[in-house]
Parts: structure tokens; C-alpha cells; sequence
């Protein structure tokens, strides 16, 4: 990737910052910092620093690497406090693990994709949403907007239980503070964060701030049936670190329907993830093609096959030409693939190691499965969720001094 980036023609740069979006709400403010201000675009994606990321964070990585190309100055937030108040997803004790988890996570995509880390900037988000000036904001946010908008900001986002809890409005409030206090033009995030986006547009500018503009990256469908990637269903949702047994088992059983292509989270799969990715591949090395799909298909059935574009592979799918377990073996592989660089990453990185091994305990999986069932009447916040008790026993001091811990 060449350094110079930021003489990147503003047409060209403006193409490659919204490539494969699905939508962008606000053009104008790219294109005016672009075209009359002609400064590189300050940018930022943020992630809640909850369960262990999957398969689908390859997708946001390959859109950085855009930004990156197009010379923006791009941000990643690790929203720590965002984990914790989305319905305590992640509990304080496994806060600052998680945080590192993630942050070894994103950069092993990035690095295995070839985007120079060196060029991203990692921001914590405890590391400023705590203080007075940001805490007067979310105050002053609480008086413009009302329960129910708030309420319906986060909606797509934060985990809907049967008792919502207060912490879920504060959520969306916080993310739209969050592009004033890293100093952004842009936020980048996938379709569901839309209504959060819009509620920043609309709210910001009562507080004296500015509007931004925002990118919404398509979701990518899951590998159980109707595209879902359900929590509960662990064999939607492949595991960045998973082994390659195990991924092979798991798009075994993914659904797949002989010539059925619009319900197959395996060919999504492969349109974006496997295909992005070796796009940005050759364009970094002009040696390699732009989509290069090899099955390793037994003799018997037609033996090997390689696909040069998408459209090719889904129309053969299509026309019953490509079995189901003939694209399963091309997925497997090529996920496998993708995830090498990273469990090598893993297994040369001790910090990486830690943070998974505090980050997300066994223990905890075990532990939520002993539910005592406890009488607090169903009006209790949560009170069908377990982790919600836990940090009734943390002091305010034992809070701050966890979130102290877990700034970068
Ligand atoms: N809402 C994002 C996380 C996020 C949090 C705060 C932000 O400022 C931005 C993004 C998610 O679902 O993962």
C-alpha cells in the first residue's frame, strides 16, 4: 500500500470509501472535506468489546482497509463501557481482557489481510467517556431526547430482554457522543447501527456539535437457515480462532439447499468475505487475481474446480452444476485459509493468549448455567438476567479502578 496516499484524487478516494456500502447517509460532508477542505477524512468504527468476535468481523476489516487506501485517518474504538451497558454483556471483572481480546483480534485480521496497523489509531472508550465534560454531555443528551427514542436508537443494537434496563437508552446517547469526542467526520458500522446513527445526526447539533456523515456496511447472513447468526445457535458463527476441524464441521452443517442461492449463507459467505478480501489482496500485490475460488471436488463428482468470478460459482450452484457438499469444501478451505495467520498470531502471542483465557473463562459459561432463582418480583431490572446481580457487589471506587485498568 503506498504511503501517499493522501494525494489520492477526491473522486477516487470518495469511490473507495463507499465501495460495497449499502448505504451512506450524508455524502456531502465526505465530500466537501475531499473537495474544498481537501484534508484526509477522520473516521471511526467502534465494537462493543462483548462475546469473542467471529467470521463476519473480516467484513468491517476489509472496509478500514478502504478508508486506509483512501487516505482517511481512521479510529478504532473498543467500546469497553458500551460491552458493559449493553445488558452487562460483558461483566466488569472480564472488561479489560475482553478489550485486549478484541484488540488483538482486529489487529490479527488486519495484519493477515495486509493493512499496515501502524496506520490505525486504537482508542479505548473508558479511557474518556468517564469524564466530567463527556458525563455533562450525556446528561445534557438526556434532556433532548426522549425515553422512547432512545429506546427505539437501540433497538438493532442492544440485546432486548423482557425487562429493559436503563443502561440500554444511555447506550445509544454515549455512541453519538462518542463521534464528537474522537473528533470524527465519518462513523462507519453495519446496517443495524442505522437508527443509532440517525439519532446522532439529529441530536448532535442541539448540543452545539457537529452532524456527521455515516457508512453502513451490509450485514452479512449467518450459516444456519434464513441466514440467521444466532448466538444461541454456536454452529451459525465461526470463531476467529476456530480449528480447522471444527470449521469443517460446522459448514457441514450449515444449511445449503441443492440450487437454492438465496438462502445460503455459504455463498454469502464467499461474496463477502472470501471475495473482498482477495480483492484487496491483488491490489496490494498485482500477482494474485481478483477472485480465485478453488474447490477441491473428489474425482468421482467432477473432480477440482476453479471459479474466476462470484457470479460464475452462483450460477453454477444455481443450475445444480456445483453440489452442496462440493461448496462446502470450497468454504471450509477457504475459511480455513483466512483463519491460519491468526491461530498462528495466537499461539506466538502471550497478551493474545491471556486475554482470552481471563477474558472469556469457562467458569462463566458454567456458571450461568446454575441459576438460583431469586424473588425479586418481575418489575426487578433484569431480573432474567443473571449478570445482572453480580456487580450490585462492586463499590463505585472498584468500578473506576476496573475501567482505570482497562485504558490502552
Ligand atoms: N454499537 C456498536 C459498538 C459501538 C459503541 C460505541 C460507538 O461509539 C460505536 C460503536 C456495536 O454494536 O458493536
Amino acid at each position: 500500500m503506498s504511503d501517499t496516499n493522501s494525494s489520492v484524487d477526491p473522486q477516487v478516494a470518495y469511490d473507495l470509501i463507499t465501495k460495497g456500502l449499502q448505504e451512506v447517509l450524508n455524502p456531502q460532508i465526505i465530500k466537501n472535506v475531499l473537495e474544498v477542505e481537501k484534508r484526509p477524512i477522520k473516521l471511526y468504527w467502534g465494537t462493543a468489546t462483548t462475546g469473542k468476535p467471529h467470521c463476519g468481523y473480516f467484513v468491517p476489516m476489509t472496509k478500514l482497509a478502504h478508508f486506509l487506501q483512501a487516505g482517511c485517518e481512521v479510529t478504532v474504538l473498543l467500546a469497553d463501557l458500551h460491552a458493559f451497558l449493553d445488558n452487562m454483556k460483558a461483566p466488569l471483572e472480564t472488561i479489560k481482557y475482553r478489550t485486549k481480546y478484541y484488540e488483538c483480534s482486529v489487529k490479527a485480521i488486519l495484519k493477515s489481510i495486509g493493512v499496515p496497523i501502524e496506520k490505525l489509531k486504537f482508542v479505548v472508550g473508558s479511557s474518556y467517556q468517564l469524564t466530567a465534560d463527556y458525563t455533562l454531555d450525556i446528561f445534557k443528551m438526556s434532556n433532548i431526547v426522549s425515553q422512547n427514542d432512545a429506546k427505539r436508537a437501540g433497538a438493532d443494537v442492544v440485546k432486548q430482554v423482557a425487562n429493559p434496563l436503563l443502561s440500554g437508552l444511555i447506550y445509544p446517547l454515549m455512541q453519538a457522543l462518542d463521534e464528537q469526542y474522537l473528533d470524527c467526520d465519518v462513523q462507519f458500522g453495519g446496517v443495524d447501527q442505522r437508527k443509532i446513527f440517525v439519532l446522532a445526526e439529529e441530536n448532535l447539533p442541539s448540543l452545539g456539535y457537529k452532524k456527521r456523515a455515516h457508512l453502513m456496511n451490509p450485514m452479512v447472513p449467518g450459516l444456519g437457515q434464513g441466514g440467521k447468526m444466532s448466538a444461541s445457535d454456536p454452529n451459525s458463527k465461526i470463531d476467529l480462532l476456530e480449528e480447522p476441524k471444527q470449521v469443517k464441521k460446522k459448514i457441514n452443517s450449515a444449511f445449503c439447499s441443492p440450487g437454492n442461492v438465496e438462502d445460503n449463507g455459504l455463498l454469502s459467505f464467499v461474496e463477502y468475505v472470501v471475495g473482498p478480501i482477495q480483492e484487496l489482496k491483488a491490489t496490494n500485490d498485482p500477482s494474485l487475481e481478483k477472485f480465485n475460488f478453488h474447490i477441491d471436488r473428489p474425482e468421482k463428482f467432477g473432480g477440482p474446480i476453479t471459479y474466476k468470478s462470484f457470479e460464475e460459482l452462483k450460477q453454477d450452484f444455481k443450475d445444480e452444476k456445483l453440489s452442496p457438499p462440493d461448496l462446502k469444501i470450497g468454504v471450509s478451505d477457504a475459511i480455513n485459509e483466512l483463519l491460519k495467520p491468526l491461530r498462528e498470531e495466537y499461539k506466538t502471542n502471550e497478551e493474545y493468549r491471556e486475554a482470552q483465557l481471563k477474558g472469556y473463562p469457562a467458569a462463566e459459561v458454567k456458571a450461568k448455567k446454575v441459576k438460583k432463582p431469586k424473588n425479586k418480583g418481575t418489575k426487578y431490572p433484569g431480573s432474567n438476567n443473571k449478570e445482572v446481580e453480580n456487580t450490585s457487589k462492586d463499590s463505585v471506587s472498584e468500578v473506576n479502578d476496573k475501567l482505570k485498568e482497562s485504558t490502552l
